[in-house]
């Protein structure tokens, strides 16, 4: 272990992210009235080109119009290597009321990506004379991305959060996809007659999984983009809750209930880490380091274990 501990997260839920496109505004007030922690406008992917103008000044209409009431608001800035988002940035921390929490960086490459939107920010910050200072999260969506996660993730004090970008990172890796996220059909072992699917997001996830728990972000799990399959959806959630993640994006509202189920922990995962805890610290009385549980070994990790349950389930209660 190394002497520097690991930096916690920012304590703020992160279970869901509703993402709708800033072209269109019919959205927005659906979107601030969700359950959702996190709102993503898009700038970006999800708005045409021809429509990028109008949809930055609907996005700042929104932002300064809406009452967001204590979502986390953030927007998708478009790609470094646009036309479009030197201009996004400006028009976003000129023209908004302070309400904007965050920018979304999408497509990032490597850390000097995350420095040069902050170089911007932050001069553009002391030219307006903010207080508050914006903060950032990312999505790691190309094979330079991926390549260079740790970077990226160390890319500024400003970064909070970093996202998988399924359908991009699909497509700069040169995948055989075309689905959105979740089980693809030709990624199986085959064992006696029967296939058995792989998760090809995998090694993606626990990559941005350690870039962020390393440097203190919160790893959410970006889209899937087949809104009519709940159980689909479902199976995609729990695996990245299962490898660390903290939350994941709805491109649809009927993703978002289950989002914030699979994210908050359950009442029986809550009690049976409290009982853990309880038990280690008989353990500790005796001058034990290791004890049993319901016939296992629990020993001094799995106080760390069950504290990842408590305090997320404390956190997330807190709001
Ligand atoms: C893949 C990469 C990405 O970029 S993902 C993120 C970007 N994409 C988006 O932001 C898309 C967001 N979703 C939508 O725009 C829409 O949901 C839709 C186009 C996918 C479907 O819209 P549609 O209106 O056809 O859906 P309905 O089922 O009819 O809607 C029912 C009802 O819900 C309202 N609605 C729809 N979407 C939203 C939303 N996002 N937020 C709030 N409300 C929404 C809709 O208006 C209807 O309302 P009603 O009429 O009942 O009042 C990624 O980068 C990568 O690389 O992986
Ligand atoms: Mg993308």
């Amino acid at each position: 272990m190394s002497f520097r501990p690991q930096p916690p997260a920012p304590a703020r839920p992160n279970r869901c992210q509703l993402f709708g496109p800033a072209s269109n505004p019919a959205l927005f007030e659906k979107m601030a009235a969700s359950k959702a922690d996190v709102i993503n406008l898009d700038l970006e992917d999800a708005v045409a080109p021809s429509d990028k103008d109008i949809a930055r000044k609907n996005a700042i209409e929104a932002i300064n119009d809406i009452d967001w009431g204590n979502k986390t608001l953030s927007v998708r800035i478009n790609g470094l290597d646009t036309q479009y988002w030197y201009k996004d940035v400006v028009d976003l921390l000129e023209q908004t009321n302070g309400r904007l929490d965050m920018i979304m960086i999408p497509k990032a490459g490597s850390g000097d990506d995350i420095y040069a939107v902050d170089a911007l920010v932050s001069s553009i910050e002391i030219a307006m004379g903010h207080k508050k200072r914006l903060a950032f999260e990312c999505i790691i969506e190309t094979a330079m991305g991926i390549a260079h996660v740790e970077d990226i993730a160390k890319g500024s004090p400003r970064m909070q959060a970093m996202s998988l970008g399924a359908a991009d990172f699909a497509a700069y890796m040169g995948m055989q996809t075309t689905g959105i996220g979740g089980t693809q059909e030709n990624y199986y072992m085959h064992r006696n007659g029967e296939n058995y699917w792989g998760d090809p997001w995998h090694w993606a996830t626990a990559n941005i999984v350690a870039a962020c728990r390393t440097h203190g972000l919160l790893p959410v799990d970006g889209p899937f983009g087949d809104f009519s399959d709940p159980e689909g959806f479902k199976a995609q959630a729990l695996r990245s809750l299962t490898l660390g993640m903290v939350g994941k994006w709805a491109i649809h509202p009927n993703q978002v209930d289950a989002c914030n189920a699979i994210f908050t922990p359950s009442e029986e995962s809550v009690n049976e880490a409290r009982e853990i805890l309880a038990a280690m610290e008989d353990a500790k009385a005796k001058g034990l380091g290791a004890t049993t549980y319901k016939g296992r070994l629990i020993d001094i990790a799995s106080i760390k274990q069950a504290e990842v349950i408590v305090k997320s389930a404390e956190m997330i209660a807190k709001g």
